[in-house]
C-alpha cells in the first residue's frame, strides 16, 4: 500500500511535519509495511517556509528588525537562485507576545530585510509568502528596507507602523535597490482580499493584531492614503495606463497590504500559495502510484473548499484518480458538502475529544488514532 500524506499544519496544535508523522506511525501499527511519503504542505502563508526545507531547500539564518522593532533571528530558503521568504517568520503576530501586540506600529520592515539577504545570496527569483502577520502598514515598512523612502510634510522618513501612514506626504522609488529589477518575485497570499474597505487588510485582520475600532479607522486611513500616494508615483515613473488599481487585486489586503506592496512595487505575481507550495515539494511526483491521499488542516471549513491546502492535494490527486481522504481538528462541513467537494472520508480529532482543548492539547494521539482507522479502512476493501 503506498500513501502519501500530505496535510497543512493544525495551527496552535501541531506543524504540518508532525501532523504528517502522526498519521504515518499510526498506519504503520496496522500496516506495517506501507510505503508512506509525508509531504509537510502549506497554502502559502505560515508553513510554506517548512514545506520547501522539508522539499530540500538550505536555510539561511539572518537578524532582521522584528515587527515591534526589536531584533530577530529569522531564516530564508533557498535552492539554486530560488529564495522562499515567509514574512510571518520576520514581521509575524507569532513573534509579539499576546499582551504586547501593537497594530499601529507594527511594521513589515524585517521581510524586506530579508529580501535584501536574499538578494545577496544571488536569488534573482523569490517566493514571497505572506500571512500571518502583526502589522498592517501596507508593505510600507518592507519598501523603506528595501531602499523606499516614505517621507512626512516635512521631508523626514516616516517612523514604521501603519498608524504613521496618515502623516505620508510623498514616496520615493527611485532609490530602491536596482538588484529589484532583475528579480522576478511570486505572492503566495494565504487570503485573497482586496487592500481598503470593509473587506480590507485593516477591517478583517487588524483586530486580530489588537487594533481597537478606532485603530483601524486610523490604518484605513493610512493605508488609503498610501495607495493614493504611491499610485501617484508609479505613474510618475510609468505611462498612466500601464498603472493598475493594485489595491483592488485580489491578495492586494493579505499580510497587512504587504500583498499590495509586493504587486505594485515589486511587480510580483499573485499565484494560489497551495498551488506554489504543491510545486516547491514536488507532490505530484510523489503521488505517482499512490494508492490513497491523506490531507488536512486544523479547521475544515468553506474557506477550506475555496482553494486551502486540503482542495489544492484533492485536485492534484484527482488528476491522476487517486482518493483523497480529509483529516482535520473540527469541521463546520456537512458531510454532503466534503464528499461534494471530493473527498472520500472526513476525519475530526475533536470527534474523540471531550472538548477543544483537549482535542488540541492530544492532537498527536488523535491523529496517530486516525491513522490506524483509516489503514484498516483501505486494509478492510482490499481483503
Ligand atoms: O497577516 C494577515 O493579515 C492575515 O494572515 C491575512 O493575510
Amino acid at each position: 500500500m503506498r500513501i502519501v500524506v500530505a496535510p497543512d499544519k493544525f495551527k496552535n496544535a501541531l506543524d504540518a511535519r508532525s501532523v504528517g508523522d502522526a498519521l504515518a506511525d499510526g498506519i504503520r501499527s496496522v500496516e506495517a509495511d506501507a510505503d508512506i511519503s509525508v509531504v509537510p504542505m502549506a497554502d502559502g502563508g505560515e508553513g510554506t517556509l517548512d514545506a520547501a526545507i522539508a522539499a530540500g531547500f538550505a536555510v539561511s539564518r539572518v537578524t532582521v528588525t522584528g515587527p515591534l522593532g526589536a531584533p530577530v533571528d529569522a531564516e530564508f530558503a533557498q535552492h539554486a537562485t530560488t529564495a522562499v521568504i515567509e514574512l510571518a517568520r520576520a514581521s509575524g503576530l507569532s513573534l509579539v507576545a499576546p499582551g504586547h501586540r501593537d497594530a499601529l506600529g507594527a511594521s513589515s520592515r524585517g521581510t524586506g530585510e530579508l529580501i535584501a539577504a536574499a538578494l545577496a545570496h544571488g536569488a534573482t527569483s523569490i517566493i514571497l509568502a505572506v500571512g500571518g502577520s502583526a502589522s498592517s502598514d501596507g508593505g510600507a515598512g518592507m519598501l523603506a528596507a528595501l531602499g523606499a523612502r516614505l517621507l512626512d510634510a516635512q521631508g523626514e522618513p516616516l517612523p514604521d507602523g501603519g498608524g504613521a501612514l496618515r502623516d505620508l506626504e510623498r514616496i520615493e522609488l527611485d532609490t530602491l535597490d536596482p538588484r529589484l529589477a532583475d528579480t522576478r518575485f511570486v505572492l503566495a497570499s494565504d487570503v485573497d482580499h482586496v487592500l481598503l474597505g470593509p473587506q480590507g487588510a485593516a477591517s478583517v485582520f487588524a483586530p486580530q493584531k489588537g487594533a481597537s475600532v478606532a485603530h483601524v479607522a486610523q490604518l484605513e486611513l493610512g493605508l488609503t492614503r498610501f495607495a493614493r500616494i504611491l499610485r501617484a508615483e508609479l505613474e510618475r515613473r510609468a505611462p498612466r495606463d500601464r498603472v493598475k488599481d493594485f489595491a483592488q487585486h485580489a491578495g492586494a489586503g493579505a499580510a497587512g497590504g504587504v500583498g499590495f506592496a509586493a504587486l505594485a512595487v515589486l511587480r510580483a505575481l499573485q499565484r494560489p500559495g497551495v498551488d506554489v507550495v504543491c510545486e516547491l515539494t514536488r507532490l505530484r511526483a510523489h503521488l505517482a502510484g499512490a494508492d490513497l491521499v491523506i490531507t488536512g488542516e486544523g479547521s475544515l471549513d468553506a474557506q477550506s473548499l475555496g482553494g486551502k491546502t486540503p482542495v489544492g492535494v484533492l485536485h492534484a490527486a484527482a488528476t491522476l484518480g487517486i482518493p483523497t481522504v480529509a483529516v482535520c481538528g473540527q469541521s463546520s462541513l456537512e458531510e454532503s458538502e466534503w464528499r461534494a467537494a471530493g473527498f472520500s472520508a472526513c476525519y475530526a480529532t475533536i470527534d474523540r475529544a471531550p472538548d477543544r482543548a483537549t482535542s488540541i492539547r492530544n492532537a498527536r494521539v488523535y491523529l496517530t488514532e486516525i491513522g490506524a482507522e483509516i489503514a484498516a479502512a483501505v486494509a478492510a476493501r482490499r481483503d
